[in-house]
């Protein structure tokens, strides 16, 4: 471990201070704690702290507040500024402020102590950044999960450069959003974000859809058109499926983006432009490299920085918070009273799979807004779509797990002494595929069963099952 260092924490939440200097002491450094930003900056006259941990969120100063003033006249005492969760706008402030990290609430304090670590290293090479200050709209990204915080992190990292981003995601994740959090969070920010998708032009409309066309460029092409490059000019185009760009469209992006600057199609004078891509895909680029399906050189070109979405599933403990969110947003959209949902519709709604992600997921809640009929949702009230998809239909399903599902459904509807009802049915669907597997025959149907042949013919009694054939009688 380092030498000792002097840390400084702000927070007017006791409880957070006692924590944060117990641990800070443990590992060994001397730490000081403040109730205000105020009573910090006091103190910073006559000494000066290696590393300050400070609250967004406090009466009087608050930490970006706080945060400037260090820039201003300490800026290389590295700042790690507390955010809640979920709460982007401070995590990209907290960046643009120049902070060293954030460092989302609740933490975990071996990783408040990481970061601590962090941070006296940084020190010892640090380069003060700028200051800048940006007022803006929260962009509602909803995400606690760590892999979000990820994202949010890498938005925040990004926000006052122009550099060409590749978003991976399935989709329905959200990589528009994160594109346009991206464009709102830039210098580009008050100019054009355009949005387009590769898979939804046909092939033959894609060049002029993006570069434009002259007028009499081909049939039908009755006037100028500006492009989508053009129409973003300044801004952010954010291409989404990039990977199914055809062929010839790869070679001509490619050369925009080395050279900034395109024909319209039948066009001969070059057209200047000064556009940040964004590119999406839900598709594995390397592969579609590998395959001979995408420009090695062009993925190279996009993928300068990355940024992985996950998939809704992995990231459950999210979903409570989308599902309140969205159903509020439906009621809203529809004028009507917000349903909310029983516990255990949550908690079933929380493990389903979400093939189609937080768009499917929103699309659900509209639904639930309209066809539930209480205020409280059940989970008999659920589109039935949402339970074929966790018992889908033949095939090699995971029996257990669809056990568990239709066990989960038994009791959220109030059943109980179930194993009466699934001990016959289990033992029904045994019995009935071993027979018909030895074309009737109980003594081998036993057999397979591992059972003797008078239980086997008990059991297809008690089960009514008797059909009074046995071709091994
Ligand atoms: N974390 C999130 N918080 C709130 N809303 C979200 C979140 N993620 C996605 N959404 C919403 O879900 C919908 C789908 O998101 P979006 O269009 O960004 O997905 P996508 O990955 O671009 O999908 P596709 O690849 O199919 O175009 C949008 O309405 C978006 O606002």
């Amino acid at each position: 471990m380092s030498k000792t260092k002097t840390i400084w924490v702000v927070d007017d939440d006791r409880s957070i201070r006692w924590v944060l200097e117990r641990a800070i002491s443990k590992q060994g450094h001397d730490c000081s704690v403040f109730e205000s930003g105020e009573a910090l900056l006091r103190k910073i006259s006559t000494q000066t702290p290696d590393v300050i941990i400070s609250d967004v969120r406090m009466d009087g100063m608050g930490g970006l507040e706080l945060l400037a003033r260090m820039q201003e006249e300490h800026p290389d005492i590295p700042v790690i500024i507390m955010t809640a969760h979920s709460d982007l706008d401070s995590a990209v402030s907290s960046f643009q402020g120049g902070a060293f990290e954030y460092l989302p609430k609740p933490f975990d304090v071996d990783e408040a102590l990481a970061l601590v670590e962090r941070a006296i290293e940084h020190r010892a090479k640090h380069q003060p950044k700028e200051a800048v200050f940006v007022e803006e709209s929260p962009t509602e990204i909803i995400g606690e999960a760590p892999a979000m915080q990820e994202v949010f992190r890498a938005i925040g990292r990004l926000s006052q450069s122009n550099i060409t981003v590749l978003i991976n995601g399935e989709s329905g994740t959200g990589k528009e959003l994160v594109a346009q959090a991206l464009h709102r969070h830039s210098p580009r920010k008050t100019e054009p974000f355009i949005a387009l998708n590769m898979a939804a032009i046909p092939r033959d409309l894609m060049e002029s859809e993006l570069f434009g066309h002259e007028k009499g460029a081909f049939t039908g092409a009755q006037n100028l058109r500006r492009g989508r490059f053009e129409q973003a000019d300044g801004g952010t185009l954010f291409l989404d499926e990039i990977g199914d760009m055809p062929a010839e469209t790869q070679t001509r992006l490619l050369r925009v983006l080395s050279d900034s600057e395109f024909y319209r199609v039948g066009g001969h004078l070059p057209i200047k432009v000064d556009v940040r891509i964004i590119a999406a895909t839900h598709q594995n680029l390397e592969q579609l490299v590998e395959d001979g399906r995408f420009r090695e050189d062009l993925f190279h070109r996009l993928n300068v920085i990355r940024i992985h979405i996950p998939k809704l599933s992995d990231r459950q403990e999210d979903i409570p918070k989308l599902l309140d969110f969205f159903l509020h947003k439906a009621a809203k959209e529809l004028g009507v009273e917000a349903k909310t949902l029983r516990p255990d519709t949550q908690s079933y709604l929380t493990r389903l799979p979400w093939p189609g992600n937080v768009r499917q997921l929103e699309n659900i809640c509209r639904w639930i807004t309209v066809m539930a009929s209480g205020r409280e949702v059940l989970v008999n009230d659920l589109p039935p779509e949402l339970v074929e998809e966790v018992t889908p239909g033949g095939g090699h399903e995971n029996w257990e797990q669809s056990l568990r599902n239709w066990t989960d459904r038994e009791l959220a509807r109030g059943e109980n002494r179930i194993l009466d009802l699934a001990i016959p049915a289990f033992e029904r669907v045994m019995i009935e595929t071993a027979l018909k597997h030895t074309a009737g025959r109980r003594r081998d149907a036993a057999e397979l069963l591992g059972w003797g042949r008078n239980t086997l013919t008990r059991k297809i009694k008690e089960l009514g099952l008797d059909d009074g054939h046995d071709e091994s009688d």
